[in-house]
């Protein structure tokens, strides 16, 4: 019987979550999992009227109206391949497959071309906001058919956050798109916890305050430019107790962190693609480097360095290390849209920066006020280059860079790692700089390997007898 709007295959945080968040806006939704037990489990321990377990594919597919709209939220890679396989040959034409998971760009690519033989429109859907997000509001990226849009929009539009009363949610452009753009949304993730794991260091070794007070500095940065989720967990985190200690918990975690790839991923891209994304790389090596931890251990008995210099007057170091933080950040997120304009390019997306800015104002990881002037930049100059040509961020680098240099000085000086807020002025300097040393390069290119080079006063491309003079 055609009688379930939508089918959400994983049940695991994500598509549990979003099911009950389809249902609890008046959505008939069929929900099914590989493992019997976690659709039991999860239909035991949050009962909905509008949710329908099913237990075989066959019967969830049975029982949607057509169109057939259904969401995998399943681990990525090969397991979506999987699904795809046992899925397809249920499915008619006209039906619309969604992957709300964190799949790569290109098996999304591939996964369309491939349904598309069998008029199947496969959406590739990233989605951020994690398990309460999902659940309440999430940041939606879909990217696929735009035809077919018209068919799940209003779903996804219907669950997504709002901010200031608009959905969280835009059709962002066909094939991977919407996987590619929250690829690249998870690298600024990335970036921007790294940046703030740095202003954490520097408070906590050269400031030295305790978990307490770090984490109402934390909280006094919600009230201003800074304020974002992630901020705002972290002052929560440093002053969350420890269960088997008096101490708080942030103390007892293991300093080492894990990655599962979009961080990465984004990263290789942009070596790909030839776009900086240096703060998004050096944060994914910060986690690689986090992860060595018996070589660290060694290096920290064998190799010496400077003793910690503690902070002049604490007030200042603190308006120093969140000025910091902020033109940090503006340059991390200049990165991001860099990364993401050059795609919409490359692969004649025809990205709309302005739109995809605005969904990232709530929902999202990354959600920030700041967003807000990200939106504002794009949408008053939709072609803007770089977002450090917009005014209002060119004057946030002017005011908040001396600021920058100076943390990062100091915590150079006391052999502190920043590298993502050392990449942020290492591209600052190389985007602002008249001189980038980049004629020397082309110089040694030419004499070692005759590669050429160019000139700065005649046209066209030269090649030197270096050192030939000399010998005459
Ligand atoms: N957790 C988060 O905060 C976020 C996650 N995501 C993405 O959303 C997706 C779902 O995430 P999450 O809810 O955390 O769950 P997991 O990534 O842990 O995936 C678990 C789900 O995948 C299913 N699965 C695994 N292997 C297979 C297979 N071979 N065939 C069929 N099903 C399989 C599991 O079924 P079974 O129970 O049978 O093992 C289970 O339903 C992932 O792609 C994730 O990257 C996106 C945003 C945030
Ligand atoms: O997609 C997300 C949020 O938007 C996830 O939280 C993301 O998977 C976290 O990535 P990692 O585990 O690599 O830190």
């Amino acid at each position: 019987m055609d009688k379930y709007d939508i089918a959400v295959i994983g049940l695991s945080v994500m598509g549990r979550s979003l099911a009950l968040n389809m249902a609890d806006h008046g959505y008939r939704v069929a929900v099914y999992n590989r493992s019997k037990e976690v659709t039991e489990a999860m239909v035991k321990e949050y009962p909905h009227e509008g949710i329908q377990p099913y237990y075989s594919l066959e019967e969830l597919t049975g029982a949607l109206r057509r169109p057939r709209k259904i969401i995998m939220m399943i681990k990525a890679g090969a397991p979506v391949d999987a699904v795809i396989g046992n899925l397809a040959p249920l499915l008619e034409e006209g039906d619309i497959l969604m992957d709300g998971g964190n799949s790569f760009f290109e098996d999304t690519r591939r996964r369309s071309k491939l349904l598309e033989q069998q008029g199947i429109r496969y959406y590739g859907v990233g989605i951020s906001g994690g398990e309460e997000g999902a659940r309440f509001g999430p940041s939606i990226m879909p990217g696929g058919d735009a035809d077919a849009y018209g068919e799940i929009g209003p779903i996804l539009r219907d669950i997504s956050a709002k901010a200031e009363g608009e959905p969280c949610c835009t059709y962002i452009g066909p094939d991977g798109a919407g996987h590619y753009v929250k690829m690249v949304h998870n690298g600024i993730e990335y970036a921007d916890m790294q940046l703030i794991a740095e202003a954490y260091l520097l408070l906590k070794y050269i400031g030295g305050f305790d978990n307490q007070r770090l984490s109402e500095i934390f909280g006094e940065w919600q009230s201003g430019e800074l304020k974002s989720y992630l901020i705002g967990i972290t002052a929560d985190i440093l002053k969350e107790p420890d269960d088997c200690t008096t101490g708080e918990l942030v103390d007892y975690i293991l300093d080492s962190a894990a990655q599962k790839g979009t961080g990465r991923w984004t990263s290789i891209e942009s070596l790909k693609q030839g776009i900086d994304v240096s703060m998004i790389t050096a944060a994914c090596n910060a986690r690689v480097m986090s992860n060595r931890l018996q070589e660290r251990e060694k290096a920290f008995r064998l190799l010496k360095g400077p003793d910690v210099t503690a902070a002049g007057e604490p007030l200042s170091f603190i308006r120093m290390v969140r000025e910091g933080l902020y033109a940090a950040k503006i340059l991390a997120y200049a990165q991001g849209f860099s990364l993401l304009k050059d795609a919409s390019k490359q692969y004649e997306w025809n990205l709309e920066l302005g739109k995809i800015a605005s969904i990232f104002r709530a929902g999202c990881i990354i959600q920030a006020v700041f967003l807000n002037d990200i939106t504002a930049a794009f949408q008053e100059n939709p072609n803007l280059e770089n977002l450090l040509f917009h005014e209002f961020f060119r004057q946030g680098i002017e005011k908040n860079q001396g600021s920058l240099r100076e943390i990062v000085t100091q915590g150079i000086k006391s052999g502190l790692p920043l590298p993502a807020m050392t990449n942020a002025l290492a591209y600052l300097d190389a985007f602002r700089g008249a001189h980038v040393g980049a004629n020397l390069i082309q110089a040694q290119r030419d004499c070692f390997g005759a590669h050429t080079y160019l000139r700065t006063d005649q046209e066209g491309s030269f090649h030197h007898d270096w050192g030939k003079k000399k010998e005459d």
